[in-house]
């Protein structure tokens, strides 16, 4: 693409692509489209983030575009993040989520409505956020940090399949394994607590999300907010009617429970999806340093 374009290098694409992410944003509310585009550290593939804005629900639930971005790396199993460019200058929570990211300081960002757009004027994260709070203030750099690969051990007990489910017992099956896997995958480890969602659509397509904090806790995102990156990022444009069922797995013994935020979040998207909540053992204790 940065061939045909005429650009010197795949960073100068970066830019030039967060108009038509931008187009993609969900904003009922502000209307007020960010767009983020990055590049993975490791692959080199392109990843895209939008803002997501939910109506009826507190503005906590929103997602924003860098959020957006760095689930779809970790969606995407994407070990690291270098270089993104983003249509306005990312905002305090912002700037704080990143911090989950090993590379956090060196991370290179360009602000595409203050520069050139096909510039590389890009600038180390660490000029946005100076005298950081992080990963390292809580916990030992040994842990993995959000993107880097892990398995948190979770497994279900043979019998905590929920009754009353009316979607096939197979769909079922499927969506409760699937949201396993995001749990297994997830970033929890202030509070130990890890979750993942997965759902499906009308026409069978399974998307998952795993559950990812931050050291300063309110930047986390949300099991639920994941999934839903992961059915906007998979493509079609499609409305959340279409989200018929979902899966919430989390620990029997969590004392951070997504539960009753991911029902609502449904809820309020779409009203005839049907929610359940599978729950798993094992996983890390919660650090002791908390
Ligand atoms: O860093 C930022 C700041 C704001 N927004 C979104 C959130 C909301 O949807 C809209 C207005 O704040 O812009 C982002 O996506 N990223
Ligand atoms: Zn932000």
């Amino acid at each position: 693409m940065a061939q045909k374009a005429n650009l010197p290098s795949v960073l100068h694409l970066l830019p030039s692509l967060v108009p038509s992410a931008q187009r993609l944003a969900r904003t009922p509310i502000s209307n007020f489209h960010v767009g983020a585009v990055g590049i993975g550290g490791v692959s080199g593939r392109v990843f895209l983030g939008v803002n997501v804005e939910f109506l009826n629900l507190p503005l906590n639930y929103s997602i924003h575009a860098e959020q957006f971005l760095l689930t779809n790396l970790s969606l995407n199993a994407e070990p690291s993040l270098s270089h993104f460019a983003v249509s306005a200058a990312p905002c305090g929570h912002c700037r704080q989520f990143y911090q989950e990211l090993r590379n956090a300081s060196s991370l290179n960002v360009l602000v595409a409505d203050t520069d050139l757009p096909t510039a590389t004027a890009f600038t180390p994260l660490s000029h946005f956020l100076p005298h950081r709070f992080g990963p390292e203030n809580l916990l030992s750099k040994h842990l993995p940090f959000l993107l880097e690969p892990h398995h948190n051990g979770l497994s279900f007990l043979t019998n905590s399949q929920p009754n009353g489910l009316t979607a096939t017992a197979n769909n079922f099956d499927s969506l409760r394994y699937a949201a396993l896997d995001a749990a297994n995958k997830s970033h929890a480890p202030y509070s130990g607590c890890p979750s993942g969602v997965a759902l499906i659509d009308t026409d069978g397509n399974i998307h998952k999300g795993s559950y990812a904090e931050s050291a300063a806790y309110n930047p986390s995102i949300g099991p639920a907010q994941a999934a839903l990156v992961a059915y906007i990022a998979n493509g079609g444009g499609h409305g959340y009617e279409k989200i018929v069922a979902a899966v919430l797995v989390e620990t029997e013994s969590a004392i951070v429970k997504q539960e009753h935020a991911a029902r609502l979040l449904f809820q309020t998207i779409s009203p005839k999806c049907e929610f359940k909540v599978s729950l798993c053992v094992g996983g890390t204790k919660r650090p002791s340093s908390i």
